[in-house]
């Protein structure tokens, strides 16, 4: 047996005034088939209450405790993009974003940028008291720093303030450290460096003559150091792949030793190729015994308030379930679909609102759900379920969970 994971990023959402969400309302015939033929419930993924982040919701779907395994975001972005993070480095996730002459934030994504590549060169390689920079985009305004060298430490706070209309935050120690300290004025010094870099580059001059927001400064956040994980075949048996578009889903799947397939165009943004990685899952099945998905552009569309976006990339994304169980055999392949937290509309941010979990595949014990929804699941079989009880089940139903007793 073997077994899919499909993660529909930020899924889950609040009603609106009229009592909709994006996947109540988005045209889901497939979804709700699933539902109907599978085992529903709702899902949190760390624990009831607690607003996840995308990192630490993939690593306890996983089953992995972020508690005990999860040292920040940072190094999972750089791992995504191919940076090899080295123990006493310390990494962050950055954003390329827009600040005014006294650093107020405009836009923390500058747009949704795209055109990074050349940006993120200036800063690649710079050296700053002795100490290297590796700084490499992740997907559009997304980008992943890397500092290497001595005597670093990542108890350092974030530069990033969250919100437009605030001053860029001075990166502070946590500690009392030297380390600490001089961690942080190495930070405050690449800042900048990057606007001084950065705010007149071509690309930018370019974009201001468009009217486009420029991506003239980096707001680091989530540092961290290199964490320690045990690999999932390891851990379950299981050889396993991840099909993400994003950085730090491929950075999660890579850290926990799942192989990466790449795909052409899968990018992490409503506009992906979602039927190419459809047929990647579908493919990966015949050599791997569990595949983790992850598709994005929900979870983006909500970052956006973007309602109608929202609705569409489910739309989109129920077209490749659609493929995906017309080619595979249910009686070989547990399908479990679900999201990693919810993203609503209304916040623009992910909030604790479980999320609808089905579990599709021989043997389930069918409910009488028949629509896959914030509304609908929660009357199913699996009841209120968290993101670490995924695997155990999914191993009992394979056959491969090792008696307690005797
Ligand atoms: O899309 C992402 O990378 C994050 O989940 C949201 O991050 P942002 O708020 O920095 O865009
Ligand atoms: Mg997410």
């Amino acid at each position: 047996m073997k077994a899919v994971i499909f993660v529909i990023d930020g899924l889950g959402d609040r009603p609106n005034k009229e009592g909709n969400t994006p996947l109540k309302e988005a045209n889901t015939p497939t979804m709700d088939k699933i539902a109907k033929e599978g085992i529903c419930g709702i899902m949190n993924a760390i624990d009831i209450g607690v607003r996840p982040g995308s990192d630490t919701s993939h690593l306890a779907i996983l089953g992995y405790d972020p508690y005990e395994v999860y040292t920040g975001r940072g190094p999972f972005e750089a791992c995504g993009v191919g940076i090899e993070v080295k123990p006493g480095d310390v990494a962050f996730r950055c954003n390329f974003a827009t600040v005014d002459e006294n650093f107020v934030v405009l836009d923390r994504r500058a747009g949704r940028i795209r055109e990074t590549e050349a940006l993120a060169k200036e800063l690649d390689g710079l050296e700053i008291d002795g100490v290297k920079v590796i700084f490499k985009q992740s997907g559009g305004y997304r980008a992943a720093l890397v500092l290497r060298g001595e005597g670093l430490s990542d108890k350092v706070t974030d530069a990033d303030p969250k919100k437009e209309g605030r001053k860029v935050k001075t990166v502070e120690p946590l500690d009392d450290s030297e380390e600490a300290k001089r961690t942080a004025e190495i930070l405050n010094k690449l800042l900048k460096i990057a606007y001084e870099k950065l705010n007149n580059h071509p690309i930018n001059e370019e974009r201001r003559k468009k009217g486009l927001p420029v991506a003239n400064i980096i707001l680091p956040r989530g540092a961290g150091k290199v964490p320690y994980i045990q690999k999932f075949e390891e851990k379950y048996g299981l050889k396993g792949a991840c099909i993400a578009g994003t950085g730090l889903i491929k950075g999660i799947g890579k850290m926990v030793g799942l192989d990466l397939i790449e795909v052409e165009g899968a990018n992490g943004t409503p506009e992906t190729n979602f039927m190419g990685k459809a047929r990647a899952l579908v493919e990966a099945l015949e050599k791997y015994d569990f595949v983790l998905i992850n598709v994005k552009g929900a979870d983006e569309a909500g970052h956006d308030g973007d309602y109608e976006t929202k609705k569409k990339v489910i739309e989109k994304i129920d077209e490749m379930l659609k493929y995906i169980i017309e080619h595979i055999d249910k009686d070989d392949v547990y399908l479990v679909l679900t999201g990693d937290h919810s993203t609503p509309i209304e916040e623009k941010d992910h909030s604790a609102d479980p999320i609808p979990i089905v579990i599709w595949g021989r043997s389930v014990r069918t409910d009488d759900v028949e629509r896959f929804d914030e509304f609908s699941t929660y009357k199913g079989g699996l009841g209120w379920i968290k993101g670490k009880h995924i695997m155990p089940i999914l191993m009992d139903l394979m056959g491969l969970a090792k008696k307690y007793g005797a």
